[in-house]
């Protein structure tokens, strides 16, 4: 397995957000996180990312764990996500908010990579010289989930990707996520319904309340 996480405890401040989690992707494979507002999404893509302390359980990827590793080790696993609110730097041009994370993590061939991620969504090329400031919500999300996939090579986490996305730049956005299978990476989606992964995802994960169960489809939302 891939992304292996074994009864995981996450606590805030001390109030507990997220109790027993077990979930599983295959290398390769994408799923779907589904769970309401405040169900504890972010919470446990945070804590994959090793941005919040884990009190109990395990978090392993390709076999190793990485439940109390540093955050920076994410990055030389291949591991990266992007956060529901984008945190692009507005007053940057979109090609140096894409090469941020590999100046911050010293990836060598970050070059070559954009330049993948510009075949793989060629509007963002077009407007690579503009500051991000001056692009639409949706065209920011696009642009956040170009810069995930600088050093996100291996698995990626997207928060709530389709969150206030115009229609017509949610199919793209899905178009591109579908377009990663080909790439062999392991995905993670979260949304507050499945309206727009249900068609991308191998397996769905339901999260309420901070506790996760597996879904079969045909399951009720
Ligand atoms: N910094 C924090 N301090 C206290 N409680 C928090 C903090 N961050 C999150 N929580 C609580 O943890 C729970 C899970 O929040 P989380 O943000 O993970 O949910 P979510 O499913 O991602 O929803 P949303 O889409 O609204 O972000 C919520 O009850 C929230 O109030």
């Amino acid at each position: 397995m891939s992304l292996d996480i074994s009864d995981l405890d996450v606590s805030i401040e001390g109030i507990g957000i997220l109790k027993g989690i077990n979930l599983l992707i295959p290398t390769g494979k994408m799923a779907g996180l589904i769970g309401h507002n405040g169900a504890g999404k972010t919470t446990l893509i945070r804590a994959i990312m090793g941005l919040l302390p884990v009190s109990k359980g395990t978090i392993s990827f390709k076999g190793e764990d990485i439940t109390r590793q540093p955050s920076h080790r994410r990055a030389n696993l291949r591991i990266s996500y992007m956060p529901e609110d984008r945190r692009l730097i507005p007053e940057l041009s979109v090609t140096e908010n894409m090469l941020m994370p590999a100046w911050a993590n010293k990836i060598r061939d970050g070059e070559e990579r954009l330049k993948w991620v510009y075949s793989l969504m060629p509007e963002i090329a077009d407007f690579g010289e503009r500051k991000a400031l001056q692009l639409s919500g949706g065209q920011q999300k696009l642009v956040a989930l170009g810069r995930a996939l600088i050093p996100g090579r291996e698995l990626i986490l997207l928060d709530e990707p389709f969150e206030g996305v115009a229609p017509v730049l949610a199919k793209r956005l899905s178009s591109v996520i579908a377009d990663l299978r080909g790439e062999g990476l392991t995905v993670l989606i979260a949304e507050s319904d499945d309206t727009h992964s249900a068609d991308l995802v191998d397996s769905t994960w339901r999260i309420e309340r901070g506790a996760v169960s597996q879904s079969r489809k045909g399951d009720e939302p």
